[in-house]
């Protein structure tokens, strides 16, 4: 059979596997574990995000750059406080031909202990600030963990900012404009709701001061998902790479810089097809979408003369000429061999947000019949109208996708001020919102509390998530209610005061 053969409700990591693989997004490069072939349905995804990210960060004066993939060990040594808890991640060279090298060289987890020597350098004056530049590469985290195609790979795209600023409220200020870029992608591209918050220390970069965050929801199992991360580092990589500027206040003293460091990946993909695809495999969101409508030939029969079959052809042409001027990104699928449903089929997998299927009926009207890919309602559309028809269809299909998952994560995300519903919370797939002293070990403790019992399969046969609940972020949205020096923390381990209603779920 083609299409999906797993349901999404039945077993949802495997549904996730033969979706992006049948849809033409990746391969698994089955000579590496871990590692995935980015197809071209998953690059024009990742280039709109790019086109989208890139106008609006070069706008705000971010240049670009490209770093060297690899670290060595000396300048790894420089952050080792923070980075030893990540040593297990890194991957080495120790050879070049038969040769080894004198000193093994790191490939890059990420581009801190690359890149800050050159902003000592390059940094004395408080002239030479701001400095804000962004590199769009991979890099390489030699997971332990189980990996997902986009979600978890030993090798990832992303973009990675670091930025560096004369004061703490410049830093701050970035931070968040960053942030809200990042929210952007998720919110006006890719159609997916996030929370806007900060982390909890237990959570934060620990090379960092703070951490700001979107966090995303997966209906599915109802986890929580690190959508992308924008962090202040305040002055500690400064201070560990003496990066400093002459203070102009006063002569003969030096200020450490202020820097922040900001990333997104192609884990937003994994986010997209996780929250929106269905049974039938990919749906995509029209703005992301490589093709947004497919023109398909039906009522075409061995009844159909030959000539009738080439006129029919050629007025779809046309068709697609109008469209594609129109700026939609159409194809027309005129493969011969292959039934209209079973057409249907393969674009549905490949999520394309409308089919528009034309036969001599619709010739006959001079109308095109459509079917929306979301909701598959269908309807026709006058060929004079198409123009606008089928662009204000594809951005209310756009509109329609983002408030339905505004709508299912809002209702899945419960304010809870009573222990004892919170575990049942989880196990209905929402995430909670709760009273928290944010001290790291109540965290880990609150872990412990809401370890579910291995649970046998779900209802669906699926495997219910038995891990604890992690902090997601601390809203910036506060719900009301938390009165300070007075609402406790919600932990019944704990009798700290409440600091803040904080965001946890079972999470990625
Ligand atoms: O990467 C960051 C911080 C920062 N790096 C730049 C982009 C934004 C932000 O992710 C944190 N981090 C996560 N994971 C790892 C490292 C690490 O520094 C270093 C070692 C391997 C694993
Ligand atoms: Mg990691």
């Amino acid at each position: 059979i083609i299409g999906i053969t797993v349901k999404k409700g039945d077993n949802f990591s495997a549904w996730y596997q033969e979706v992006v693989q049948k849809a033409e997004m990746v391969e698994y490069y089955t000579e590496i574990s871990g590692f995935f072939v980015m197809r071209p349905n998953t690059m024009y995804i990742w280039n709109t995000i790019r086109k989208w990210f890139n106008d609006r960060i070069e706008a705000a004066g971010v240049e670009e750059c490209n770093f060297p993939m690899f670290l060595s060990s000396t300048s790894l040594q420089k952050e080792k406080d923070h980075v030893e808890g990540f040593a297990p991640e890194l991957a080495w060279v120790t050879k070049a031909g038969e040769k080894d090298l004198e000193v093994p060289v790191a490939v890059r987890p990420t581009s801190e202990a690359v890149m800050y020597p050159y902003y000592s350098k390059w940094i004395r004056s408080h002239r030479d600030l701001p400095l804000k530049l962004n590199q769009w590469v991979s890099v390489v985290r030699w997971e332990a963990k189980q990996t997902v195609p986009f979600l978890r790979a030993r090798e990832f795209m992303w973009q990675e900012g670091h930025t560096a600023f004369i004061s703490e409220e410049q830093a701050g200020k970035e931070v968040l404009e960053i942030l809200e870029l990042y929210a952007g992608i998720y919110e006006q591209l890719l159609a997916v709701p996030v929370v806007r918050g900060k982390k909890t220390e237990a959570e934060k970069f620990a090379g960092g001061y703070y951490t700001t965050t979107v966090e995303g929801y997966i209906p599915s199992n109802g986890r929580g998902i690190q959508g992308a991360t924008s962090h202040c580092l305040g002055q500690n990589f400064s201070k560990m790479f003496d990066i400093t500027v002459e203070d102009p206040a006063n002569k003969g003293q030096k200020i450490h810089v202020w820097q922040n460091s900001w990333g997104l990946s192609t884990r937003v993909i994994g986010v997209m097809v996780m929250i929106h695809g269905d049974d039938k495999g990919l749906v995509l969101p029209p703005r992301i979408a490589k093709t947004q409508a497919v023109l398909i030939p039906v009522g075409l029969t061995a009844k159909t003369t030959p000539e009738d079959k080439e006129k029919h052809l050629d007025r779809m042409y046309e068709l697609l000429a109008t469209l594609k001027k129109a700026g939609v990104r159409t194809e027309i699928d005129t493969r011969e061999g292959y039934t209209p449903a079973w057409k249907f089929n393969d674009w549905e997998m490949k999520g394309v947000p409308v089919r528009l299927e034309f036969g001599p009926k619709d010739a006959a009207k001079d109308v095109v019949s459509f079917a929306r890919r979301d909701t598959g309602e269908k309807g026709t559309i006058p060929i004079a109208e198409l123009t606008t028809k089928v662009p204000e269809l594809l951005e209310t299909i756009q509109q329609d996708m983002y408030n339905k998952a505004e709508k299912t994560f809002r209702e899945h995300r419960v304010k809870i001020t009573n222990w004892d519903e919170v575990v049942p919370a989880l196990d209905s797939k929402n995430v909670v919102i709760i009273p928290s002293c944010l001290v790291p070990a109540c965290e880990d403790r609150i872990k412990e509390l809401t370890r579910g019992e291995d649970l046998p399969e779900g209802p669906d046969g699926q495997k219910v998530p038995s891990m604890g609940m992690k902090s997601l972020c601390i809203p910036f949205e506060q719900p009301e209610g938390l009165v300070k020096g007075e609402t406790k923390c919600l932990s019944p381990e704990c009798d700290r005061l409440a600091e803040a209603f904080c965001m946890f779920g079972r999470s990625y």
